[in-house]
């Protein structure tokens, strides 16, 4: 999976569940953190669509402890033929854990699986410099650099998504979102500024962010707009 264009990524812990996808998502985001036996279910794994696989850890979001046992699980998710892209924390890489995620990082460019580089702000939207900043650290790792915040004011996205265009001018490949309420629309609206991934679970009573559209809703929303 290259990010060439825009990609709509169905959210599940449950690859059962990827049927129910199929009709409206480009690719699966497989939330191992949330999953009883992730790599069991892997092995199982006979859908069409391909998989972005993430681990997500405690302290960005999700339910995964944050050890050594996590970064090693993803790396092992891109041995399956079906695992086309991961998604690591800059936090991850920049933090206390780097070499492990920088491993990771290595092991998935081996088997050619692509990187989504990851930042998540569930207090605010950082002022737009800082925002340009750390798209621009998470680029340094990535093929994808992706930037979710949480929008106070209407005038927070407008300003994710000038920093959306202004990368996407500049030739680079930037996901971004607004969660939350006020920033919801940005999840239909970014993708025209360049954004080259959106979000949106499987079933709609397990979001895994707030704001999110429902995946027919949402590829209806792109497709429109487009
Ligand atoms: O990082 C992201 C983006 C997201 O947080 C969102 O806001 O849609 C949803 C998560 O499942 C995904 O891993």
């Amino acid at each position: 999976m290259n990010f060439d264009g825009f990609v709509l990524a169905a959210s599940t812990a449950d690859l059962d569940e990827e049927p129910d996808a199929r009709d409206h998502a480009d690719i699966i985001e497989f939330r191992m953190d949330q999953a009883s036996d992730p790599l069991a279910a892997l092995d199982d794994y006979d859908g069409d669509l391909p998989i972005l696989a993430t681990n997500r850890v405690e302290w960005e979001g999700g339910d995964a402890p944050d050890d050594e046992d996590r970064l090693v699980a993803l790396a092992a998710a891109t041995e399956h033929p079906a695992v086309e892209a991961i998604d690591v924390e800059l936090a991850a890489i920049v933090g206390a854990r780097n070499d492990d995620a920088l491993w990771t990082i290595a092991h998935a460019r081996e088997r050619d699986a692509s990187v989504v580089v990851s930042i998540h702000d569930f207090e605010e939207t950082p002022a737009r410099e800082e925002c340009g900043r750390l798209l621009d650290q998470a680029l340094e790792f990535g093929d994808v650099a992706k930037l979710a915040v949480m929008a106070e004011s209407r005038a927070d996205v407008l300003h994710l998504l000038g920093v959306t265009h202004a990368k996407t001018e500049a030739g680079e490949r930037v996901a971004t979102m607004a969660m939350g309420e006020t920033g919801r629309h940005s999840r239909a609206v970014a993708p025209l500024y360049g954004s080259r991934i959106g979000y949106a679970p499987v079933d709609p009573e397990r979001a895994t962010a707030p704001g999110q559209y429902d995946l027919a809703t949402l590829r209806e929303l792109v497709d429109a707009l487009r």
